[in-house]
């Protein structure tokens, strides 16, 4: 499964220059590379959510995955936020905090080491900046970690004699992960009447996932950097789990850039454009970016799922409705995107206008 997902990205290869990330820990002020112009991107700070249920029309829901009406809370989620956080979702909190501090571990070694695990040009894994990077005229104040099946051959480039810890550690997330996409894929399966039948790779092995460690460390003039630029992602649906260090935003039509504080216990996830696609848009796939600061390192883990490479993605249309997207595989749809970004969703576009998602910049 692992290497399906890298034969996606193969065809696709970037220069090492957007691959190889800044030795933040040098700079004592923000080189010109990584100050984005002042944007007037009103982020609506004053907005926030609360843990015990959201009851305010403009805070990212919180959903308790135990409440009998969590499936139907989901469905509004998807709908309205194309993102939701999930409280009780079953992943032990112990490993949790294992898999981020052996982020923090990795992320906290000198650069030289690091770029031992570089990923290489037309690879998917391993060490590097945002893969989103070649679409922005600045860098962005962020380094990242690429997982995808077993990370050995490059936790092995790192530490030769002691990989086995991170190795045991990144695994069993993402068993765990894979887990809980799947409970919460076949609840927005059946709120869509999208058949579990057709699906079988629900459950199998036979699906693509990946793990992202993101490590945004703090920066000198965080109001002139970026975290990581706004996009969408490709996923059916991300889970993510966020350090006590403020900083993920999601773009709400008509708000604005809304934060999504850390709340303990809980994970965020989002919509990816592959479940915008097969809910023919009455999902949204939220856009999000993220913010720096300047007292706190902030780090994130973010698992992608993905249906297998070669899964027909195709708008389940509801009588009466016509589908808003032409259907194409998962691998198709993953090049469209390596070369379109924020574009991919209109190329495939049925319809003339559409909506947030077109804006993914
Ligand atoms: O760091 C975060 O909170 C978000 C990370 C993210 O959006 C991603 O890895 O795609
Ligand atoms: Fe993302």
């Amino acid at each position: 499964m692992a290497t399906t997902l890298s034969e996606a990205y193969r065809d696709h290869p970037l220069h090492l220059h957007h691959i190889i990330p800044l030795d933040f820990s040098s700079f004592r002020t923000l080189p010109d590379s990584h100050a984005w112009p002042q944007s007037n991107d009103d982020c609506n700070d004053h907005l926030t959510s609360n843990i015990n249920g959201c009851f305010d029309e403009s805070c990212i829901p919180i959903i308790d995955l135990n409440d009998p009406n969590a499936m139907e809370q989901i469905g509004l989620a998807c709908e309205k936020w194309g993102a939701f956080q999930l409280r009780n979702h079953g992943i032990p909190l112990n490993l949790i905090e294992e898999v981020e501090e052996e982020a923090k571990r990795f992320f906290s070694l000198p650069s030289k080491e690091k770029v031992k695990a570089l990923r290489s040009s037309g690879g998917a894994t391993g060490y590097g900046r945002a893969r989103i990077s070649p679409f922005f005229p600045k860098y962005m104040w962020h380094e990242g970690f690429t997982i995808m099946g077993s990370p050995s051959n490059d936790a092995k480039k790192i530490w030769p004699n002691d990989y086995k810890r991170f190795c045991d550690k990144m695994e069993n997330y993402e068993n765990q992960m894979k887990m809980l996409s799947e409970k919460v894929t076949k609840m927005i399966f059946n709120i869509l009447g999208i058949s579990q039948q057709e699906n079988k790779w629900v459950g199998s092995n036979n699906h693509c996932g990946a793990i992202q460690l993101n490590f945004y460390p703090s920066c000198p003039d965080p109001n002139k950097a970026m975290g990581l630029a706004p996009h969408t992602d490709t996923s059916l649906l991300t889970i993510l789990h966020q350090s006590q260090t403020s900083g993920l935003q999601i773009f709400k039509e008509g708000v604005g850039y809304v934060p999504v504080h850390p709340h303990p216990n809980t994970l965020i996830v989002h919509t990816g454009d592959i479940l915008h696609i097969l809910s023919n848009s009455r999902f949204r796939c939220a856009l999000h970016r993220v913010v720096v600061n300047n007292v706190k390192n902030r780090y994130s883990v973010a698992y992608f799922y993905v249906p297998p490479i070669d899964y027909l993605v195709q708008p389940f249309v509801p009588t009466n409705s016509l589908p808003r997207f032409r259907s194409l595989s998962v691998k198709e749809y993953i090049g469209i995107k390596a070369k379109n970004l924020g574009g991919a969703l209109s190329l495939i576009s049925t319809f003339l206008d559409d909506d947030l998602c077109q804006q993914g910049k």
